[in-house]
């Protein structure tokens, strides 16, 4: 005969855990200290209420708590998946509690939004996510905070999910709505709905954007071309992706693993980082010789990682820039392969916004993959969307739009630049690019679409914008620009 267990998990008879064999804690012990998994995942809420960033932090807890597996798993899904989604939740428990979030101990509220992801997100039984909430509860807030946390999740348990949309939804307008729904700012579904539509991409899909930004992106690894192939990762379990060439999909296990990885012959990289980076490397140059490659914000390395390799492919140089020391390391690291390969390639720490002055008309291809909002990854970080402001976009352009002029200073005529950011805002698309031209007469904004073949759904260009809930990718932008002779 099947059971569930305490996280709703089915398990066979034979396989139901038999008292201590699991476990070295004695019962009373492990009442005591409460479930690791749960514990750690609230311990993951409390440091990303401190400024930690979830995916630094959440593996340094399930190592401290000795969780792997299935465990570390269920950790993950509840932390990160409270994380996402307590936008939605925060109301629910307003209602339950009858006062607002704000002024609940926070402490307190990180374990109320466990429970309720437990309730409403996740399919772990009522009684079993209550119990182990409040048990969790004693351990960390105290007996009194156990009560208080016992008598909202039971509110919260008398409805379903849909249920509790449609009461916190009630008279709000549809924007707002989707925003609660779906649990993200207001602001950055506005932002979202603005570009699909200045993309021609319906807003009928904009549900469908927020719903894949709910979805853990899948765990997707390049092989950097001529250091390792989709054939080698297939090896380790991967599968050759539908989106990139050189991309391949590892559905479960640890791509640290990987020799490859390990020795930066592949890397973990999003499908859509990999376009971009084969997309520069695709583009038509008419300079005397197509020798020299610049990536003007190159940290951590991921897009230089690819371009390394394909420069060498083509006979070219890369020089990989980037204001950070700290990130020209991350750069170096994963360079290891390229170099010993005899890639040519230059890292060097520098405000990319110089190079421009300090080397005019010196490059055939230029990278700017610029630092900005990162809307575009938000189902990659979970608590960054509660992070950002509107008040992050507008210094985020004048950066970006210095970054692009420093570009196009340095590039070669019959040279190109890419102009990429993993946020779709059109602040920092779109308007980024018309208001740098505009300045300019010696550079062509050209169709980048067809760098991006055999790919579908491409837009009416000349720029291309990626949509998680449409290409499967981060949703990065990509525009194409061309310094004519004078
Ligand atoms: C979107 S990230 C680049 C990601 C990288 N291309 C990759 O694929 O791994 C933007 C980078 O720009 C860097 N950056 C910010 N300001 C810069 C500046 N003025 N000059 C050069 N790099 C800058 C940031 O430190 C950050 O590493």
């Amino acid at each position: 005969m099947a059971e569930r267990d305490a996280r709703g998990r089915q398990r066979p008879a034979a396989r139901t855990q038999k008292r201590g064999q699991f476990s070295t804690n004695r019962p009373s012990q492990r009442r005591r200290d409460g479930d690791p998994a749960r514990r750690a995942a609230w311990d993951l809420l409390r440091r990303v209420d401190g400024g930690g960033y979830a995916n630094l932090e959440m593996p340094r807890l399930l190592r401290a708590a000795g969780l792997s597996g299935r465990d570390a798993a269920f950790a993950t899904e509840l932390g990160y998946g409270t994380l996402r989604i307590q936008g939605f939740y925060d109301p629910v428990i307003e209602l339950c509690a009858g006062r607002p979030v704000g002024t609940i101990d926070p402490p307190v509220l990180s374990t109320l939004r466990l429970g309720v992801h437990q309730l409403l997100g996740m399919r772990v039984p009522a009684h079993a996510a209550a119990s182990e909430t409040v048990g969790l509860a004693r351990s960390v807030n105290g007996a009194g905070a156990a009560g208080f946390v016992n008598a909202v999740l039971r509110r919260v348990t008398e409805r379903t999910r849909d249920e509790w949309v449609a009461e916190v939804t009630a008279g709000r307008d549809p924007l707002e709505a989707l925003a609660i729904e779906h649990s993200h700012p207001e602001w950055v579904v506005r932002a979202l709905r603005s570009s699909l539509l200045a993309n021609g991409v319906s807003a009928d899909t904009l549900e469908d954007l927020l719903i894949a930004d709910n979805t853990p992106a899948p765990v997707t690894l390049v092989a950097r071309p001529g250091l390792s192939t989709v054939q080698e990762l297939e090896q380790f379990g991967a599968v050759a992706s539908d989106t990139s060439p050189v991309g391949a999909v590892l559905e479960s296990g640890d791509p640290g693993e990987i020799p490859a990885v390990r020795d930066t012959r592949a890397a973990v990289q999003d499908a859509g980082s990999q376009l971009v980076a084969l997309a520069v490397a695709r583009a038509e140059v008419t300079t005397r010789a197509d020798q020299e490659w610049l990536d003007l914000c190159a940290g951590p390395g991921g897009k230089s990682g690819l371009l390394a390799a394909l420069a060498h492919q083509q006979g070219a140089v890369l020089f990989a820039n980037e204001v950070s020391e700290h990130r020209t390391e991350l750069v170096r690291k994963t360079l290891v392969a390229a170099i010993d390969s005899g890639a040519e390639v230059m890292i060097g720490t520098g405000d990319g916004r110089d190079i421009g002055a300090e080397e005019p008309d010196t490059y055939d291809r230029v990278l700017v993959d610029a630092p900005c909002t990162g809307l575009g990854a938000l189902r990659r970080r979970p608590e960054a969307r509660w992070r950002r402001t509107p008040g992050d976009v507008a210094p985020l352009t004048v950066l970006q739009g210095e970054l692009l002029t420093s570009a196009l200073d340095a590039v070669r005529p019959g040279g190109i630049v890419a102009y990429v950011t993993c946020s779709p805002h059109l602040a920092e698309t779109h308007q980024v690019v018309s208001e740098v031209l505009a300045g300019r007469d010696d550079i062509r904004q050209e169709d980048a679409r067809p760098l991006f073949e055999p790919l579908a759904e491409l837009g009416p260009g000349p720029s291309v914008q990626l949509w998680p809930h449409i290409h499967g990718t981060d949703a990065m932008f990509f525009a194409l620009l061309r310094k004519v002779a004078p």
